[in-house]
């Protein structure tokens, strides 16, 4: 791997004591048929002693000497991995259901990696009742993003649920590279340099087209002159304060097809579907508590900017932000606020060549990581209140070794000024919500699942009857 992107330094360079940035992933599994009383101790002892440990799993950091410290890290291999350190086995109190789970992955989730091994680990919790069970695990976001993780993922299971002796997850590489594709190396001090020479020679040949983006940002920002959500312009909330060390997490889980043919029907996109459920039941949780701002919460959204064939590790993402509508009352209105706002910033995003999006992200998100590395993060103006992330998972049912994948869900990161993150990703025929919240500002989190679950009835309702009139009139008028 060897020189560390730009992107990927930022989550190392921010992260705190109270801001751990890694990611994690919760999968809930059924024992394979006719599984052996010791079947997950098992599994345990065959992972502990997988031969080969292969990327991002043997990654881990080095600052080659003093001057690399100041610029950035790099990845070396760690030739000597203790798996016995990485792969934890823990067991639920009973009654072993969704909550005593949830308890236990938010304290795991709240722990830091350690920074002298490679970032990861990987968490067997075995007492989840009907005969199942589950594996957390965790790794920094500069090695993993949600694209990259659902692809590694994906490498990982099975379709088959006949297939057995599979590997551990740290054993499975990369798919084979074409020949001539370069590989990493050992890095060494001159890569430090030309890192830095290749991004300022990027930098200039783009000039011209990222200053107009962020000069509309910066204008929209400023004057309110089109309805581009730009950074920095949201209110501030009591989602925007510092945050703590401890984390929450919560779940909620929907059918896919129940929420795209919505989408259709409401001629939206599935992201603003999911943009709607959070905004609408942020509205009433805040709203609950007599803080909810006048002004319209704004989402800072994750945007995939991956080539379709890469199966790299690391972070290749953009931000956009929406507005989440949360000042409007009336349902199908707050939906159509949001429709407007997200279709303008994709147009802005789009206008902007491929090659140009690490710095613009970078040069949209250096005041906030500035904030983040000064100590004013939570004490000024937020980037945007939430983080709304959309990942799109495997469609297929998959296994591991006979046990059946039943479910998944994606447990992100928080940092100062913005207390939650809510992640969806899709697993076959569901669309599944992870919610990770700072303990201390969000005690009752929980409720902002339920609430989405009724934000999306609501809607459901409001546009059957919609159609349903839509369609009276037609037939009305063709009499
Ligand atoms: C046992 C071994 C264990 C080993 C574990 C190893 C690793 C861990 C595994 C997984 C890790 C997950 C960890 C989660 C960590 C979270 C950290 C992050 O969040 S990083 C940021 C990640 N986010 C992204 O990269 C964003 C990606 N999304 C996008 O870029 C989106 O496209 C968008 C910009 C948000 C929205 O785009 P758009 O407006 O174009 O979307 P549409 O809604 O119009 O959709 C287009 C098209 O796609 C379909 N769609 C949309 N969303 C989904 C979805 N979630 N699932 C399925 N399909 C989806 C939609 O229906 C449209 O389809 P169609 O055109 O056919 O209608
Ligand atoms: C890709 C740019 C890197 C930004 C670096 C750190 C800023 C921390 C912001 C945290 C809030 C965003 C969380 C997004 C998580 C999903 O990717």
């Amino acid at each position: 791997m060897g020189r560390i992107n730009i992107l990927d330094a930022s989550w190392l360079a921010v992260e705190s004591e109270e801001t751990s940035m890694h990611v994690g992933n919760l999968q809930i599994l059924s024992l394979p048929p006719n599984a052996s009383k010791t079947y997950l101790r098992d599994e345990i002892q065959r992972l502990k002693t997988a031969f080969d440990v292969v990327k991002p799993w043997n990654q881990k950091l080095a600052y080659p000497s003093f001057l690399g410290k100041l610029l950035a890290p790099t990845w070396v291999e760690d030739k000597d991995i203790d798996l016995d350190y990485h792969v934890r086995h823990s067991a639920l109190p009973k009654p072993g259901g969704e909550r005593e789970l949830g308890i236990l992955v938010s304290r795991l989730h709240s722990n830091h990696v350690d920074f002298k091994r490679p970032l990861w680990e990987f968490h067997i919790i075995e007492g989840l009742e009907n005969n199942r069970y589950a594996i957390y695990t965790k790794m920094h976001h500069s090695l993993i993003d949600g694209i990259s993780g659902v692809r590694l993922l994906q490498r990982i299971l099975s379709t088959d649920p006949n297939e057995r002796e599979m590997l551990a997850p740290w054993s499975v590489g990369p798919k084979k590279k074409p020949k001539g594709v370069a590989t990493g190396h050992t890095p060494t001090i001159q890569d430090v340099f030309y890192h830095a020479i290749d991004a300022i020679k990027e930098q200039a040949n783009n000039t011209p087209q990222l200053v107009s983006a962020l000069s509309r940002l910066v204008l929209s920002g400023i004057k309110g002159r089109d309805e581009l959500a730009a950074p920095f312009v949201g209110p501030q909330s009591v989602l925007n304060m510092r945050v703590k060390a401890q984390r929450r997490i919560a779940t909620q889980q929907y059918s896919l097809d129940r929420l795209k043919k919505l989408a259709k029907d409401a001629d939206a996109s599935l992201n603003d579907i999911v943009l709607y459920l959070s905004g609408s039941a942020l509205r009433r949780f805040l709203l609950e508590r007599d803080c909810l701002p006048q002004q319209a919460l704004t989402a800072g959204i994750p945007v995939n900017i991956r080539p379709a064939d890469d199966d790299g590790t690391g972070t290749a993402i953009s931000f956009m932000i929406s507005s989440l509508a949360t000042n409007v009352a009336d349902p199908i209105k707050r939906l159509e606020t949001i429709k407007e706002s997200t279709h303008i910033a994709k147009e802005h995003l789009q206008s902007l060549p491929r090659n140009t999006l690490n710095q613009y992200t970078m040069l949209m998100m250096s005041p906030y990581i500035l904030q983040l590395l000064t100590g004013l993060g939570g004490r000024m103006r937020p980037a945007f209140n939430v983080t709304i992330s959309n990942v799109p998972g495997p469609k297929e049912t998959l296994y591991y070794n006979g046990a059946k994948l039943e479910a998944m869900y994606p447990i992100s990161l928080i940092a100062h000024g913005g207390a939650l993150n809510i992640t969806c990703l899709s697993y076959g025929e569901s669309l599944n919500f992870g919610y990770t919240g700072c303990r201390d500002t969000l005690p009752s989190m929980q409720n902002l699942a339920v609430y989405s679950g009724e934000a999306l009835e609501e809607l459901d309702a409001l546009i059957s009857k919609k159609a349903k009139t839509g369609k009276a009139k037609t037939r009305k008028a063709k009499k």
